[in-house]
């Protein structure tokens, strides 16, 4: 599948001839530590946490891993499912989604990264809306 943010930060990156935000966060390490934190935030919000209740989250951290890290411009693929796919059926609306990207920033935050980096990440994901919310407008 084709990795829409993936892509998008990779051609950023490409132009501005910098490395990859997936480096310069710290590597895997660093996107483990984000993921841990951000699952931690997002089932702790009752708005969001009815979605997990019946999920293998270690699973879904893994998946989760190596989507951000080769969304960020780290070397291995992503494997999972397309977003279309992982969330067809699930009825997430714009607000939930503009949730989890809220925890998102904040786990980024927590971990140490640059307020610019974070601004890079979120606007790089805010495509996936329309895949994510069936019913979206694009943003
Ligand atoms: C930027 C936004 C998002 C990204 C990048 C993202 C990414 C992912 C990834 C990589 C997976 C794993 C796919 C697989 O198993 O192969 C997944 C699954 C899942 N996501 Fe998201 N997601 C996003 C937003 C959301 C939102 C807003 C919700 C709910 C409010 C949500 C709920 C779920 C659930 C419940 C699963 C597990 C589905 C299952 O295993 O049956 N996601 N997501």
């Amino acid at each position: 599948m084709a990795i829409v943010v993936g892509n998008e930060v990779t051609q950023m990156r490409e132009e501005s001839g910098m490395a990859s935000i997936f480096d310069r966060i710290g590597g895997s390490d660093a996107v483990a530590a984000v993921v841990n934190e951000f699952y931690t935030r997002v089932v702790a919000d009752p708005m969001l946490r009815g979605y997990f209740a019946d999920v293998d989250m270690a699973k879904l951290k893994a998946h989760q891993r190596s989507f951000v890290a080769a969304a960020l411009g780290g070397p291995q693929e992503y494997r999972g499912k397309s977003m279309d796919e992982a969330h067809a059926g699930l009825g997430i609306t714009a607000e939930e989604f503009d949730q989890v990207v809220f925890h998102l920033a904040g786990a980024l935050e927590s971990c140490g990264v640059d307020a610019e980096t974070i601004g890079s990440i979120a606007g790089a994901l805010a495509p996936l809306k329309e895949q994510v919310v069936q019913s979206a407008v694009a943003a």
